[in-house]
């Protein structure tokens, strides 16, 4: 197994600055997802790690090998990586077997490890009877397995894929998630895994790197970006997250503070070390927005439109001392459903404290509005 580093790596092409001053450990084995939306910078972090582009500045190291960076430059083939596009790139003339073992050939592996890597791999991804097809008469499924089956057999401890779901069905796609977490419990290889889908990434990996205009925002566990983004930019992406301005920050010094948001006073988790500012942001999704229980203290809303979702009501609301901040909200099904125009007390489930680094100055914090155009961004691209 081999980990990665990257150490402030640096590309641009011409005038226009592509990556900026990334900073990324990848732990031997790991699966970690690159998320980002539509030219943020995935694809060409991508081809510096395999070799096929150099960086201008920082060094990429392979478990304790330097592959690039100053004047060091390893070729791709030196590198041992394993790449999966999402077009596949197989030979349409070979078999399947001989897709697989085509690496294998090159290198000049005596005929029986050849063939008993090829059949170990083919095994591993379940495609020993299709062992003698020809890639045309496959599945866009069962092709991307040959894929990674070429990768397994090569013995790639790093593999690298770009968006390998991309071209395929949303049913398909689901099937091949779990073929992939399959590969990744068996293979015991670091997977790098490109993506601008979140759900995706969530499902997989151990670890996801937000990218967003060639810089790399935050690296975290799915729940940790979540329950805990970095920067506003972050909790905008993830989850539908909103962005809410908040006054008078007081930390309790146990991983909570108070703080004024829409007029009342209300409770936030935010880091340990977290210190007293009149103005902070806080972050939290529609499905942490409630209406308060009878008697309990709330933030009063109106609600400005409501849609049935099959099973529950998505709900837009707009509070009272902000009217042109919307909250959006999810309730479940109900005889009771608020109509448009009636008045809701709001609660917050959770609210999470960005950390003062990752705010925005004050008066240009992204509203709802910034964030759901991202995310929005971020399904379509
Ligand atoms: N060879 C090149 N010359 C000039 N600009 C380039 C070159 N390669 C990439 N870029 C630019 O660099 C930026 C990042 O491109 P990149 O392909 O890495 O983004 P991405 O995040 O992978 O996007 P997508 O999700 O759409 O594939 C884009 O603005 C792109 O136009």
């Amino acid at each position: 197994m081999t980990g990665l580093r990257l150490s402030n790596i640096g590309r641009s092409y011409g005038e226009t600055r592509v990556l900026s001053g990334i900073d990324l450990d990848i732990a031997a084995g790991e699966f970690v997802a690159v998320l980002g939306p539509s030219g943020c910078g995935k694809t060409t972090l991508l081809r510096l790690v395999a070799g096929f582009d150099r960086p201008d500045e920082g060094s990429i190291s392979l478990g304790d090998r330097q592959v690039a960076g100053g004047k060091v430059m390893v070729p791709p083939e030196g590198r041992g990586i394993g790449i999966v596009f999402q077009n596949y790139a197989l030979w349409p003339h070979m078999s399947v077997a001989g897709n697989v073992g085509y690496a294998l050939k090159v290198a000049r592996l005596p005929r029986l490890e050849r063939e008993a890597r090829v059949a170990r791999a083919l095994d591993t991804v379940n495609l020993t009877p299709f062992a003698e097809r020809r890639p045309a008469d496959l599945s866009g499924g069962q092709r991307q397995r040959v894929a990674l089956a070429r990768c397994l057999a090569a013995g790639s401890n790093l593999v690298l894929l770009d968006e390998p779901l991309a071209n395929l069905d949303v049913h398909l796609r689901a099937a091949m998630e779990e073929e992939f977490r399959r590969f990744h419990r068996e293979s015991g290889a670091t997977l790098v895994y490109v993506t601008h889908d979140q759900s995706e990434a969530m499902a997989l990996a151990d670890r996801i790197a937000v990218m967003d205009k060639g810089r790399l925002l935050q690296c975290a566990s799915p729940r940790q970006l979540y329950r805990e983004p970095a920067d506003a930019t972050v909790a905008g992406f993830i989850g539908d997250g909103l962005v809410l301005p908040v006054e008078g920050l007081r930390p309790m010094g146990n991983g909570l503070a108070t703080a004024d948001l829409l007029g009342a006073r209300v409770r936030l988790r935010c880091h340990a070390g977290e210190i007293a500012r009149p103005l902070a942001v806080a972050s939290t999704h529609p499905v942490d927005i409630l209406p308060a229980r009878p008697g309990e203290a709330g933030i009063p809303a109106r609600v400005t439109a409501r849609t049935y979702r099959g099973g529950g009501w998505s709900y837009d609301l707009r509070p009272e001392a902000d009217p042109g901040l919307r909250l959006p909200m999810m309730l479940p099904d109900t005889d009771a459903a608020p109509e448009p125009g009636a008045i809701l007390n709001l609660v917050f489930r959770d609210l999470w404290t960005i950390p003062h680094s990752g705010n925005h100055a004050p008066g240009t914090v992204p509203g709802p509005s910034f964030s759901s155009h991202l995310t929005e961004q971020f399904q379509c691209a």
